[in-house]
C-alpha cells in the first residue's frame, strides 16, 4: 500500500484532537497541521481546501459524510467504526478509505454471544416476569450443544468465534469464500443451502455491501429450522426486515437485533411488537472498550501518516 502525502488532518472534535495529539510528541515539528472540523464543528476559520485527511465521527457520521464535497483536496477518510458503507462509494477512488477495523471486535463479539445467550435462556422474559412478579418455570435451550452458525467469519466472527468455544457450541464459519485456517473449514456462500437447515442459531456479523443487501431474505429465512434465533450485530440491511418480520409472527423464528432498517426502529415500526424478539439500539461497540482502542488506534494511524509509513486498516478496492 503506498504512503499519502498528507499536510491537514481534520478531527471530528476537539476532545479526540487533544487526546491524539497528546500522545504524538513533537507532531508540530513534522509541519503536519492539526484542525477540527466536521458537520458538528465546521469551524469557521479553517481552510477545507488545506484538509486533506478527515476522522469522520463516531456516532453519526451521516452529516459530515454528506458535506466531504467541501473538502476538494481529501486524500484519506478515517472512519471510527468497522463498517464504512456510509463512504463505500469512495473506496476505489483517489480518497483512501481507512477503518476502525479491530477496535470494536471484542465488545461486538461480546454483545453477539450475550444476545444469543439472552435470547436462549428467556433473560428477556425473565425480567418481564419480573415485572408482574410471576415465577414463569419454563426449559429453554442451551447454548451448550446448539450448532451455531458465524455468517461472516472476519474479524468479530472471529471474536465470537472465539467466545463460542467455552460454551460448547457447535460452530460453522461462513465468508465470502471458502478456505480453511487453523480452526478448520470456512464455508462459502454457495455452502448456505446445504448448512442452514442444521443452523439453530445463526450469528450475523457481515459488512452491508451489494452482495451482503438483504442476503437474509424469505428464501434464506425459510431454510432455517423451526424454533432457529437469528442473532444480527453486523448491519441491518442484511435481513430484509419485512420477511423476518413474517416468521417472527408466524412464532416460527426467534430474534436477537443489536442492528436493524431502519434505524433509528421507529415508534410505530411492527418489530417492536413481534413475539421472541429482542433488540439491542446498536451497541455493539459503543462500550466502555471503545474511547482507549479508538485513540491508540488513531494515534498509530497519525503516527504512521506523520512518519510516512504504509496505513493501517485500509480497505481495498
Ligand atoms: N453492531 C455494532 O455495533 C457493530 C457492527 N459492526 C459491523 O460488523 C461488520 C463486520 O466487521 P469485521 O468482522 O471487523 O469485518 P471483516 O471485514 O473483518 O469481516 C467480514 C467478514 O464477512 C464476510 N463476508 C462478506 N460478504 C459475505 C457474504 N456475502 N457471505 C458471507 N460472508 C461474507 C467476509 O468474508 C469476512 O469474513 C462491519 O462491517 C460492521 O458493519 C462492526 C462493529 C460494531
Ligand atoms: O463500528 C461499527 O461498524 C459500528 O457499527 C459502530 O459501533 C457504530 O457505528 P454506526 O452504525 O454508528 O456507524
Amino acid at each position: 500500500m503506498s504512503t499519502l502525502d498528507i499536510r491537514t488532518i481534520a478531527f471530528p472534535d476537539p476532545d479526540i484532537l487533544a487526546k491524539v495529539d497528546g500522545r504524538i510528541t513533537d507532531h508540530q515539528q513534522t509541519g503536519i497541521e492539526f484542525v477540527v472540523w466536521s458537520a458538528e464543528n465546521p469551524t469557521v476559520e479553517v481552510n477545507r481546501a488545506a484538509i486533506d485527511a478527515i476522522i469522520l465521527p463516531y456516532i453519526d457520521a451521516q452529516p459530515t459524510v454528506a458535506r466531504l464535497g467541501e473538502l476538494p483536496n481529501l486524500k484519506l477518510v478515517q472512519t471510527q467504526t468497522t463498517g464504512y458503507d456510509l463512504v463505500a462509494d469512495l473506496v476505489g477512488t483517489d480518497t483512501t478509505v481507512a477503518t476502525a477495523s479491530g477496535v470494536h471486535a471484542a465488545a461486538t463479539a461480546e454483545l453477539a454471544v450475550g444476545l444469543a445467550l439472552a435470547s436462549l435462556r428467556g433473560i428477556d422474559t425473565a425480567v418481564r416476569s419480573m415485572a408482574s412478579r410471576s415465577w414463569n418455570h419454563a426449559r429453554m435451550r442451551s447454548l451448550a450443544d446448539r450448532r451455531v452458525m458465524i455468517l461472516g467469519a472476519g474479524g468479530i466472527g472471529e471474536a465470537i468465534r472465539q467466545r463460542l468455544v467455552p460454551f460448547e457450541a457447535h460452530i460453522t464459519r461462513v465468508a465470502s469464500h471458502a478456505r480453511t485456517d487453523e480452526h478448520g473449514r470456512i464455508y462459502g456462500p454457495e455452502d448456505l443451502p446445504k448448512l442452514l437447515p442444521h443452523t439453530e442459531v445463526l450469528i450475523a456479523v457481515t459488512p452491508l455491501t451489494k452482495q451482503t443487501e438483504k442476503l437474509i431474505d424469505a428464501e434464506f429465512l425459510s431454510q432455517l429450522p423451526d424454533n432457529a434465533l437469528v442473532v444480527n450485530v453486523g448491519r441491518g440491511k442484511v435481513v430484509d426486515t419485512d420477511a423476518l418480520v413474517a416468521e417472527l409472527r408466524a412464532g416460527r423464528l426467534s430474534a436477537a437485533l443489536d442492528v436493524v432498517d431502519p434505524e433509528p426502529l421507529p415508534h410505530e415500526h411492527p418489530l417492536w411488537g413481534t413475539p421472541n424478539t429482542l433488540i439491542t439500539p446498536h451497541v455493539g461497540g459503543d462500550t466502555s472498550a471503545f474511547e482507549p482502542r479508538i485513540e491508540q488506534m488513531l494515534t498509530e494511524q497519525v503516527r504512521r501518516i506523520i512518519a510516512g509509513e504504509p496505513l493501517i486498516n485500509v480497505v481495498e478496492g
